[in-house]
């Protein structure tokens, strides 16, 4: 498996690219080329990166770890990492892009507040892909905003199947199901099919009307657990839509441990499938026929994930009047930033 990390040299990076490089992602015994791209003025940080995971003496590893930089070769463990400042390079043949280099948001700022600076990034790449990915590549959006970006990386590559394109909402997924853990103190792991409709701003829809939670061997629905509407329709839902920007304001950057992880779980569920009957979410291209969103957005729902990667919207899903406008106002949300992103583009 190739694999392309971009923003290699950022601090997503620095966390996701151990658990890649330890197998946490594809599995201890898959062999992978770790491609990392960043820009030429930060090629002596990837390379500091670079050493890092070279210290890190990982056990198992099949992962290829070839660097190059500045011409030169390092072999490291017998395997290859190749990291790359062009993208040519970068974007050859390969299996899975991550796409997550791009300007992060600052304090007081919204992330649609990044499209001017980051649209270009993602048109560019997105054309890197259509000219030198495979025709077969996964594409993961994670640069903000991260739905609208995903649209325009799509849009730029038209040789690619529109199915081969998500953006990241698992992180506010993974917030939401642990708001629900910690208010009924149980662990992460008893509460799922959790949902995020929308985008991923402070207008998605974090919805639990068809979350369960597992007390020994009995699963009962996160609604009658949790009993207080109250909380499940307001406090819950702003929590989880405004902690990108708790985060900022505690650390001053904006998160990056919880958002590798993200990755590692949309990554790990998009190659390996979804299990049984549980579900996760992804923003995924709107074709207009999933809960009367119109097509055109790249916006978040449930699927299923086949083993190797096909999914499906999980379907027949009721949907409260409450829910649906959540859900149409951040689909409007997305409409808008399409317009923007247009502008920008023109
Ligand atoms: N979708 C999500 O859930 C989610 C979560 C957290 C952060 N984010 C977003 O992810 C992005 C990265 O965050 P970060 O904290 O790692 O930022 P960072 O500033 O620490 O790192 C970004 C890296 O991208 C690089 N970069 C810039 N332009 C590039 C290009 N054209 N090609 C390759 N690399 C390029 C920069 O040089 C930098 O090293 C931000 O836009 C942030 O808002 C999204
Ligand atoms: O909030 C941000 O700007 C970063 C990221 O999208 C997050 O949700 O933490």
């Amino acid at each position: 498996l190739k694999v392309l990390v971009t923003g290699a040299a950022g601090q997503i990076a620095y966390s996701l690219l151990y658990s890649i490089a330890n197998g946490d992602v594809f599995g201890k015994d898959q062999s992978v080329t770790l491609v990392m791209l960043d820009i030429a003025p930060m090629a002596g940080v990837l390379e500091g990166v670079v050493m890092e995971l070279q210290d890190c003496a990982l056990p198992s590893l099949k992962i290829a770890l070839q660097v190059t930089i500045y011409q030169q070769i390092y072999e490291v463990n017998l395997t290859l990492v190749i990291s790359t400042t062009t993208v040519e390079e970068a974007f050859a043949d390969i299996d899975y892009a991550i796409l997550v280099g791009a300007m992060p948001r600052r304090q007081g700022m919204e992330r649609k507040d990044l499209l001017k600076a980051n649209a270009k990034i993602f048109k560019e790449q997105g054309q890197a892909l259509d000219k030198f990915a495979k025709k077969t590549v996964k594409v993961l959006v994670v640069g903000n905003p991260a739905n609208t970006n995903c649209l325009i990386a799509l849009t730029a590559a038209p040789s690619i199947p529109k199915d081969n394109f998500t953006c990241l909402t698992r992180l506010d997924q993974n917030r939401a199901q642990s708001q629900i853990a910690a208010r009924l103190g149980v662990s992460n792991d008893c509460v799922s099919n959790v949902i995020i409709w929308g985008n991923h701003s402070s207008t998605q829809y974090p919805d639990v009307a068809h979350a369960s939670v597992k007390c020994g061997d009995t699963e009962s629905s996160v609604v009658s657990c949790v009993k207080d509407d109250n909380w499940l329709n307001g406090e819950f839902i702003t929590t989880v839509q405004k902690r990108g920007g708790a985060v900022i304001a505690a650390r001053k950057l904006s998160s990056a441990m919880s958002a590798a992880k993200a990755i590692c779980d949309h990554v790990r569920d998009w190659h390996f499938g979804t299990k049984g009957d549980k579900w996760t979410s992804m923003g995924i291209y709107s074709n207009g026929s999933n809960y009367g969103i119109k097509e055109g957005i790249i916006y978040s729902v449930p699927v299923r994930i086949a083993p190797g990667g096909a999914f499906t919207a999980v379907t027949g899903l009721s949907i409260s009047d409450f829910a649906r406008s959540k859900m149409d106002e951040t689909a409007e949300e997305l409409f808008g930033e399409k317009l923007m992103a247009m502008e920008f583009m023109s």
